[in-house]
């Protein structure tokens, strides 16, 4: 069981169910940055995207480091590829978690911006599927639920008209593919800096993704036909600190091998933003570079990691 608010990705976006969902969403904002979501993606998709990923950290390591952040064209080049086991740092004093990942972003030839262009992927030769689920399951988030879920959200903080569609257009995308060994595996306490995260996760019986929520941690498992939310640190930015930015932490015991597929939402790369009261403004690329920085250059960990003990 979980305690984590329930919300429908339909009812928010039909007229008969709109404005009751929305007020259940608020709720869930204000009260807890974290909640289900039933999404309506179809579940062959995901289980697909899950076995090709499976397969793919299966690879020997040289392979695998094929397509290491060295070989990325896209600035950062942290932001794109394999990253091996005890990479990454979310938490300071946690140091670097042993989980390996792979990252990807909206796929987009033309686009030099910073965060966007083309990842070095593996071709079906090496890993089978892997590139085609993960984009094909990327199209499905970002065409059918990003939208409906961020103008659900712009409306709630009362943004101007065409705010979510100028702002958005298209967002920054973090895809990544998460595998916490079988032998155990963790990601540090932190928040996440964008503006919302929707999680996919294998459904296993381990409880291993923990919510910070009322001074203890609360479990959000895998539930059916649910993603997980939670919101950023732009968005309670944006918010005016209103809606949160909730800490959390994957603690994963085996025996089990676990694979989880987080994407990480932002705004237009090159927008600049004003919260609803006018209380604060920030640059969307000089936020992503600055939490780069802690997480890759610095080891000072992800979103507001530092100040949390
Ligand atoms: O793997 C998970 O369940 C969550 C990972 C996470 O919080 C993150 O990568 O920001
Ligand atoms: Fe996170």
């Amino acid at each position: 069981m979980t305690t984590l608010p329930q919300i429908s990705l339909a009812k928010l976006a039909a007229d008969a169910t709109r404005l009751e969902e929305r007020e259940r969403l608020r709720l869930a904002c204000e009260e807890y940055g974290f909640f289900y979501l039933e999404h309506g993606i179809p579940k062959e998709q995901i289980a697909e995207a899950i076995h090709a990923s499976r397969q793919f950290f299966a690879l020997p390591q040289a392979t695998k480091e094929r397509y290491g952040h060295s070989a990325q064209d896209v600035y950062p080049a942290t932001a794109r590829g394999y990253s091996p086991l005890y990479g990454e740092v979310l938490h300071p004093e946690a140091g670097p978690d042993p989980k390996e990942m792979f990252d990807l972003g909206i796929e987009n030839e033309g686009d030099q911006r910073p965060f966007a262009g083309c990842t070095r992927l593996p071709d079906d030769a090496v890993a089978p599927g892997f590139a085609r689920s993960l984009l094909a399951l990327q199209a499905t988030v970002v065409n059918a639920v990003v939208p409906k879920l961020g103008m659900a959200l712009a409306d709630l903080l009362e943004m101007e008209e065409g705010w979510f569609r100028r702002h958005f257009n298209p967002p920054t995308v973090l895809q990544r593919v998460i595998r916490y060994p079988s032998t155990g595996g963790t990601a540090g306490k932190h928040t996440d800096n964008g503006f919302f995260t929707l999680l996919l996760q294998e459904e296993l019986p381990t409880r291993s993704l923990q919510v910070w929520l009322g001074g203890r941690w609360t479990p959000a498992p895998s539930l059916p036909d649910s993603l997980v939310v939670n919101l950023g640190d732009m968005l309670q930015a944006l918010s005016d600190d209103r809606f949160k930015s909730t800490p959390h932490q994957v603690v994963h015991p085996g025996p089990a091998e676990r694979i989880s597929l987080p994407f990480f939402i932002y705004p237009d790369i090159d927008a600049r933003l004003t919260s609803q009261q006018g209380k604060q403004t920030f640059s969307v690329l000089e936020m992503m570079l600055r939490n780069f920085d802690s997480i890759w250059e610095t080891g000072n960990g992800a979103g507001r990691a530092r100040e949390l003990q």
